[in-house]
C-alpha cells in the first residue's frame, strides 16, 4: 500500500546549516497496517510525514502509494490518498465556517466534487450519520462555527474529516499531544475506531511511549534519518518501554535524546 524507497532528503546542502533529515530510508506498509513511530528529537519524523503528503520533495527516492508512484506529485494532487491530522486542533478545520460547510469542503478537496452545487438533503444526512459516530453531539450542530467547539471536539472533527472519504493513507502528527489527558483518550479511541471501520493505513508519531507501543500493528524507532528498530505485531506484544530505550542505547551507543518523551501516559 504505501512504499517509500531509498528516501533521501537534505536540508541547505552544501552550507554550514546542512541537515539530513532522511538518508536512504526504505520502508513498506501493507494495506490495513498501522505503524507507529517514535524517536529522538530531529530524528525525521515530521520530514517523513511530509515527503508522504508531498509537502516535502526528496532529493532522492520515491514514494509509491496504492501502485502509483506519486513523489512528484503536489500536495494538492495527492490529498485524495491522504488524510492527516496534525497536533493542533486548529490547524484541520476552517474556524468561520460551520461544521457542514469543513465537511463539504473535506469532501470538495478529495473527490473533485464542486462546491457550488451544495449541500444537498442526502449529503446532510450522511455528513450525521458521520458525526454521529464520533458519539459527541456534533451531529446536532451541523451549523454550528467551528471556531466554537472545544480542542477535543474539534480534533474529533479533523480526525473525521480526515477519514470519511476513505484516503488510502492517514497521517497522525502527534495528533493527541496538545489535548487534555480525558480528551487525549476520547481521540485515541475515536482513531481506533475509525481506522479499523475503514481499515486506513494509517503513520502516527507520536511522543509517548506506550502509546506507541499499544496503538497499531507495527512500530518504527527513527534516529538521524533513519528507522533503526522496528517491531512487528508479536513484537510489539510483549515490548516495554525499557525495551525500546534499551534497543536505541544498544544500537546507538547512547540514551535517545527527546525532550518531549513521555515514558509512560
Ligand atoms: N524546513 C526545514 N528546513 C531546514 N531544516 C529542517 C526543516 N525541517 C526539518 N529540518 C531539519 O531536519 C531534521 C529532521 O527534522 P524533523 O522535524 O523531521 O524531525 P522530528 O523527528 O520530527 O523532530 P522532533 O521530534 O524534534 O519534532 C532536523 O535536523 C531539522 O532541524
Amino acid at each position: 500500500m504505501l512504499q517509500l524507497n531509498q528516501i533521501h532528503k537534505t536540508f541547505y546542502p552544501n552550507t554550514p546549516d546542512e541537515r539530513q533529515a532522511l538518508v536512504d530510508l526504505h520502508q513498506e506498509l501493507l494495506g490495513g497496517d498501522v505503524v507507529t513511530i517514535i524517536g529522538s528529537n530531529g530524528a525525521g519524523k515530521s520530514t517523513l510525514l511530509n515527503t508522504i503528503a508531498g509537502s516535502i520533495v526528496p532529493d532522492e527516492g520515491d514514494v509509491v502509494i496504492d501502485g502509483n508512484d506519486v513523489t512528484r506529485l503536489s500536495e494538492q494532487k495527492r490529498a485524495s490518498y491522504i488524510g492527516r491530522v496534525f497536533q493542533d486542533p486548529k490547524a484541520g478545520t476552517a474556524p468561520g465556517m460551520t461544521i457542514e460547510e469543513n465537511m463539504m469542503i473535506s469532501l470538495g478537496r478529495t473527490k473533485r466534487r464542486s462546491l457550488f452545487r451544495g449541500v444537498t438533503k442526502q449529503l446532510r444526512q450522511q455528513f450525521r450519520e458521520h458525526l454521529a459516530t464520533l458519539e459527541i453531539g456534533l451531529e446536532n450542530r451541523l451549523n454550528t462555527k467551528v471556531g466554537l467547539l472545544s480542542g477535543g471536539e474539534r480534533q474529533a472533527l479533523s480526525l473525521l474529516m480526515a477519514t470519511f472519504t476513505e484516503p488510502k493513507i492517514l497521517l497522525l502528527d502527534e495528533h493527541t499531544a496538545a489535548l487534555d489527558p480525558s480528551k487525549e483518550e476520547l481521540i485515541l479511541r475515536l482513531t481506533r475506531d475509525l481506522v479499523e471501520r475503514h481499515q486506513l493505513t494509517t503513520v502516527m508519531v507520536t511522543h509517548q511511549m506506550e502509546q506507541a507501543i499499544a496503538f497499531g500493528n507495527r512500530l518504527w524507532m527513527m534516529d538521524e534519518g533513519k528507522v533503526i528498530f522496528e517491531a512487528n505485531d508479536e513484537v510489539k506484544q510483549d515490548l516495554t518501554v525499557e525495551d525500546l530505550l534499551d534497543q536505541f542505547q544498544a544500537i546507538r551507543g547512547k540514551k535517545m535524546a527527546n525532550d518531549r518523551a513521555l515514558l509512560t501516559k
